[in-house]
C-alpha cells in the first residue's frame, strides 16, 4: 500500500485541560477588586463578572484556589494607626477576607460553579476550617476552593497566604489580581512615567523593593521556585488569556 492509500492518522482531539497550560492555579483576589467603582464594600456587579471569568477557567477543566483579601473592609495596620491595637485590627481584617470569600462563594454558586470556603480560623457552622489534603481532593473533583482568614496569623498579608497556600496546593502558579497591568519600575499609580517588566527575578522584586507584593511573600515563592504572574483584573478576558499561555501582566520567577 503506497503512503497515498493510506489513511490519513486521526487527531486525537485535545482534551479541555490540554487547552491551559496551567493545570492548578492560586488566584490571589485583592479585596479592593471587590468594590469596583465605590470606596468600600463589595460591588454585586463585580462579583458576577469575576464568576464569570472564573467559571471560564473551570470550564477548560483548570483546578482553581483562590485567596481574597479584605482591605476593601479592613486593614489591621490602618486600624492600628487610627490607634487600635495591631493584633485586634490583624484579626478584624482576617474576618473581613471570610466575609468576602462568602460573597464569592454566593455569586460562583449563582452562575453553578461548584465552590467551596475554608477558613484559616476555626469558625463552625459558617466556614470549613483549612484543612491541605481536603483542599486537594476538593480541587481535585473540580470545585473552586476559597482560602479564607489569611495564614490565620496577625502580622502577615494575603499575598503572603496567596503564596503559602500556593505552595501547599502545589499550584502550578500564583496568579495575583490587581488594578494596574503588572510589575513596574515604579508605582505606575503615582508615576506617568513607569515602565512595565515583562519578566522579573525573585532576586529583582526583593532587591528593588517593587512594592507590589510583599517582601515576606516574594522570599516565599523564592524559596519554593513557584512563579508569580501578576496581571490586571480589570482587563476582561486577560485571566482566560493568562492560563492558556498568553503574556499578560508580568511573571516573576527564578529568571
Ligand atoms: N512597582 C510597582 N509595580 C506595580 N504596582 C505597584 C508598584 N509599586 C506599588 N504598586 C501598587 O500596588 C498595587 C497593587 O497591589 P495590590 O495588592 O493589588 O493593592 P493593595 O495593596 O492596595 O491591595 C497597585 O495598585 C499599585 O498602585
Ligand atoms: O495572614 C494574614 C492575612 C491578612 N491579615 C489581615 O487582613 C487584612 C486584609 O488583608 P490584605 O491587606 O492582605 O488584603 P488585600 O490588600 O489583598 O485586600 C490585612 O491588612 C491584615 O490586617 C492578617 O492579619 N494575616
Amino acid at each position: 500500500m503506497t503512503s497515498a492509500d493510506q489513511p490519513a492518522p486521526v487527531k486525537p482531539e485535545k482534551s479541555r485541560s490540554e487547552v491551559s497550560k496551567y493545570k492548578r492555579i492560586l488566584l490571589k483576589l485583592s479585596g479592593e477588586a471587590l468594590t469596583g467603582d465605590a470606596d468600600f464594600g463589595i460591588d454585586p456587579k463585580v462579583l458576577d463578572r469575576l464568576a464569570l471569568e472564573i467559571g471560564q477557567l473551570v470550564g477548560i477543566g483548570v483546578q482553581v484556589g483562590i485567596v481574597v483579601g479584605g482591605g476593601n473592609l479592613f486593614r489591621g495596620a490602618a486600624l492600628h494607626e487610627a490607634g487600635m491595637d495591631r493584633v485586634t485590627g490583624d484579626h478584624m481584617g482576617m474576618l473581613a477576607t471570610v466575609m468576602n470569600a462568602l460573597a464569592m462563594r454566593d455569586a460562583l454558586e449563582r452562575s453553578n460553579i461548584r465552590s467551596r470556603v475554608m477558613s484559616a480560623i476555626p469558625m463552625s457552622g459558617v466556614v470549613e476550617h483549612y484543612d491541605r489534603r481536603t483542599a486537594i481532593r476538593y480541587l481535585t473533583s473540580g470545585d473552586v476552593v476559597m482560602f479564607s482568614a489569611g495564614t490565620g496569623n496577625p502580622f502577615f498579608t494575603t499575598d503572603s497566604a496567596a503564596c503559602l497556600r500556593g505552595i501547599e496546593i502545589d499550584a502550578d502558579v500564583v496568579v495575583k489580581a490587581t488594578k494596574v497591568d503588572g510589575v513596574y519600575d515604579k508605582d505606575p499609580v503615582k508615576h506617568a512615567d513607569a515602565v512595565k517588566y515583562e519578566q522579573l527575578s525573585y532576586d529583582d522584586a526583593l532587591d528593588q523593593k517593587l512594592g507590589v507584593m510583599d517582601l515576606t511573600a516574594i522570599c516565599l515563592v523564592r524559596d519554593h521556585d513557584m512563579p508569580v504572574r501578576v496581571f490586571n483584573m480589570n482587563k476582561p478576558g486577560a485571566l482566560l488569556n493568562l492560563v492558556v499561555g498568553g503574556k499578560e501582566g508580568t511573571l516573576i520567577d527564578r529568571g
